[in-house]
């Protein structure tokens, strides 16, 4: 089988022959190639496979060789920094604030994506830095064109499917990297309604909040995925209390039966695999859920004892909805409004003051958790 490098070919056209190839799991190994083993697929999307590079067999064996020589000088060099007390804990580089737009044209209906990307790559030397021996450097500039390359080439689907394509080109592409890391942030576009109808090219910023991701990849280890909704900020004007909390000589707060919630949500989980997520659908559906469980039905909202509270329903029902998420972390500032005292005004001594408000930005309270599932953490232990 002949094959070009960096093509996009559908799953039947290509790998036909190969069974095991399936659209939930495409991410295969050289050894699980096609039978002439000449070719290493990675994943693009729903509908098709690309091909990342095309390897020949001895090449393949030289690649080996050149590893095993590699980790005796950096046993050397290992030896050598820690004879001389230090040691590195970590170490990496790329390009920062890499600016993509990327537009799709389906005939007159164009979709937007616009993107801010982080590069960060590991090599398995260190001569870069202690020599300042360059020969295994991949430029952050060539990281930056990368990144625009493969947007041409095989298109640009969600920040997570872009960044697992990028972590695998960087890794199958360069044998001297042990690690590739990518960080997207999303702009939040969204199209343009007019006269109740979709636009076909015209877009709305839309900066209420944003989609974020990051995909880390070792060498020959599975893509670590993690994505993040940042930014949300809502507010309600009642079914929120905080009551029976600790009194002693340090409180000063009265219980509050009813007061105002609101909060800039932050919120991000990690994925238990790569490949057959359909990570656009989850990202909306997170979204749906930190709405539903912090507002609640539109007629009577949902009761809220404490921040804390919210936090846990939310990432209870990402837990339970989503089996492809492991574990989700949920922050919630407590924007604090303060009812104006309004009794040391004459005449306002006895008035009810529920409607006058002190907005307090700082300091907030500030309510945190990372919600796993037990019998994940139970085998960690
Ligand atoms: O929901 C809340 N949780 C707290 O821990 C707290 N502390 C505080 O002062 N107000 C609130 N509200």
């Amino acid at each position: 089988m002949s094959l070009p490098t960096y093509t996009q070919a559908s799953h039947e056209e290509i790998c036909q022959p190969l069974p095991f190839v399936t659209l939930q799991s495409v991410r295969v190994t050289i050894s699980q190639c096609c039978p002439d083993q000449r070719c290493v697929w990675t994943y693009f999307s729903e509908a098709h496979l690309v091909v990342v590079a095309t390897v020949h067999r001895p090449q393949q064996q030289q690649q080996q060789q050149q590893p095993q020589q590699q980790q005796q000088k950096e046993r050397k060099g290992r030896k050598e920094r820690m004879d001389e007390g230090f040691d590195w804990i970590a170490r990496g580089y790329g390009k920062d604030n890499v600016k993509l737009l990327y537009v799709r044209r389906e005939g007159r209906v164009h979709s937007i994506k616009e993107y801010e990307i982080k590069t960060e790559l590991t090599l398995n030397t260190d001569k870069d830095y202690l020599t300042g021996d360059n020969s295994d450097v991949i430029a952050t500039d060539s990281q930056k064109n990368t990144v625009y390359i493969l947007a041409k080439r095989h298109g640009v689907v969600s920040p997570e499917d872009f960044a697992l394509l990028l972590c695998s080109h960087f890794l199958i592409k360069y044998p001297q990297l042990t690690k590739a890391q990518v960080h997207v942030e999303e702009y939040p576009w969204q199209r343009e309604v007019m006269d109740g109808r979709a636009h076909n090219h015209s877009f709305k910023f839309s900066p209420e909040y944003h989609h974020t991701c990051s995909v880390s990849q070792e060498r020959d280890r599975e893509p670590l995925v993690s994505t993040g909704l940042q930014g949300l900020r809502l507010l309600k004007t009642t079914q929120s209390a905080f009551v029976n909390f600790v009194s002693d000589e340090f409180r000063s707060l009265p219980d509050m039966k009813d007061r105002i919630f609101s909060t800039v949500i932050t919120a991000a989980w990690q994925y238990n695999r790569s490949t057959g997520v359909d990570f656009g659908k989850i990202w909306q559906l997170v979204l749906k859920t930190i709405q539903d469980k912090f507002a609640g039905p539109a007629e009577m909202g949902i009761f809220s004892p404490s921040v804390q509270n919210t936090v846990y329903l939310i990432q209870k029902s990402v837990l339970m909805e989503v089996p492809e998420v492991s574990q989700i972390q949920v922050s919630m500032p407590n924007k604090h409004y303060y009812p104006v005292d309004l009794s040391k005004f004459e005449g306002m001594e006895n008035i009810e003051n529920n409607e006058v408000f002190l907005p307090v930005d700082k300091p907030s309270g500030n309510i945190t958790g990372t919600l796993g599932r037990s019998h994940i953490i139970k085998a960690k232990l």
